[in-house]
């Protein structure tokens, strides 16, 4: 049996921090020992702190847990890994406050993702990444602390198939994509009511950059040394990026060109999504999804409503993959934003850096 890590959630009463309570509770692989959110919350039971917005009810033990500020003190030092669901306009000085108590963190926050000595870690992507957190610990003289960030949760859903069609048929030359993002993505209270029903709003601030350089620092490698991020040359991602009246969900519609000639044909692009396997499925991750793609066949889905919680919400479904007359193939992604996109990507990572001797 592998230790029982001790976790800590900082900005635990958000989407994302409620996320992690849920699926953090299912896995006997942790126990949740130390919750953050700001001052307004601190000092309350979590309970009383939290607007709770999950279809399934707060788990019992965590209902009369003391909130606590988010500062490396108290129960977060006894933490042996500690999940960030912080608003971004806080996360940077609180995640490098936690580090520097040699803490291991893994972020949702973008604060650190474009760093140059900070993993951006898609589980079911690039898993290869951690291989650079030695030389960040001898940067930052850590001994067992490190940060790892996450990917944006419509970049988490993207990088998978692309990751499976650069493995098998090459470079890709050009990606254009085109989101339509569920409120959720927005945290709470998010997207005003009267704004988004009976309505699509065509901006997401920041988001579309975020998805077109996130892809290259993922799908790129590490120099020889392990010592800095190679981002990914020769490939030209533009997204455009919606904000549509869906609870969980995030659907991406998706054109490649390869540089391989002959293309590859659809029923060649099925078949590559549907084998393909991540790290953390070969290595036994409890949360890892059975199958990382799952390829449908029905000319209408994928569907938020239908397909989000498809491997417990830790699978990407595409479907409608078929010719491009202006690239070379064309399909329609969905993930989960708050799972795949966000908790889950951490707790999956978690998993991960304990099979890698990174956490006891
Ligand atoms: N929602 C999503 O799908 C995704 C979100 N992310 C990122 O994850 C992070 C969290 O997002 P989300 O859960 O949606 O956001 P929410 O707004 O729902 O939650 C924010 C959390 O931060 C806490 N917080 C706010 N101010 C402070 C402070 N001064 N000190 C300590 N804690 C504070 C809040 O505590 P309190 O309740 O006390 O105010 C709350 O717990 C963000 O950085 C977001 O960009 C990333 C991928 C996907
Ligand atoms: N902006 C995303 C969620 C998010 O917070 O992303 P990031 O962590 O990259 O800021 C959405 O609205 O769906």
């Amino acid at each position: 049996m592998p230790h029982v890590l001790k976790a800590g959630i900082l900005g635990a009463t958000g989407t994302v921090g409620q996320r992690f309570i849920l699926l953090l509770s299912q896995y006997p692989g942790f126990s949740i020992h130390a919750l953050g959110a700001s001052p307004r919350s601190a000092g309350k039971t979590y309970a009383k702190a939290t607007k709770w917005k999950m279809s399934q009810p707060i788990p019992k033990p965590v209902q009369s847990m003391i909130v606590h500020t988010c500062e490396p003190t108290g129960a977060f030092l006894e933490c042996d890994v500690v999940f960030s669901g912080l608003d971004a306009d806080v996360a940077g000085d609180i995640e490098m406050a936690f580090l520097k108590a040699d803490l291991g963190i893994f972020s949702n926050a973008k604060n650190y993702r474009t760093h140059d000595d900070v993993p951006l870690i898609v589980p079911l992507t690039n898993p290869e990444h951690f291989d650079l957190l030695a030389h960040q610990r001898s940067k930052h003289q850590l001994k067992k602390g490190f940060l790892v960030t996450n990917a944006n949760c419509s970049t988490s859903g993207l990088v998978v198939p692309l990751k499976a069609l650069q493995d098998a048929f090459g470079p890709l030359s050009r990606v254009i994509v085109t989101t339509m993002q569920a409120v959720s993505g927005a945290g709470y209270p998010g997207v005003s009511s009267l704004d988004i029903f009976d309505n699509v709003v065509p901006y997401i601030g920041g988001e579309e950059p975020k998805m077109e350089w996130e892809t290259l620092k993922i799908l790129g490698g590490l120099n020889q040394d392990q010592t800095a991020f190679e981002f990914l040359k020769g490939t030209k991602v533009s997204a455009t990026c919606n904000r549509v009246p869906v609870l969980d969900g995030h659907t991406e519609c998706v054109s490649v060109e390869f540089e391989r000639r002959p293309a590859p044909s659809p029923e060649e692009v099925i078949a590559v999504l549907e084998n393909y396997r991540s790290e953390a499925q070969e290595l036994g991750c409890s949360s890892a999804p059975e199958q990382a793609i799952i390829v449908s066949r029905e000319d209408d889905r994928p569907q938020p409503r239908l397909d989000r919680d498809n491997g417990n919400g830790y699978s990407v479904t595409v479907g409608r993959v078929r010719p491009c007359n202006v690239f070379d193939i064309k399909f329609t992604l969905l993930v989960h934003n708050t799972i795949l996109g966000a908790a889950g990507s951490g707790v999956l990572l978690a998993e991960l850096a304990q099979k890698k001797g990174l956490l006891p």
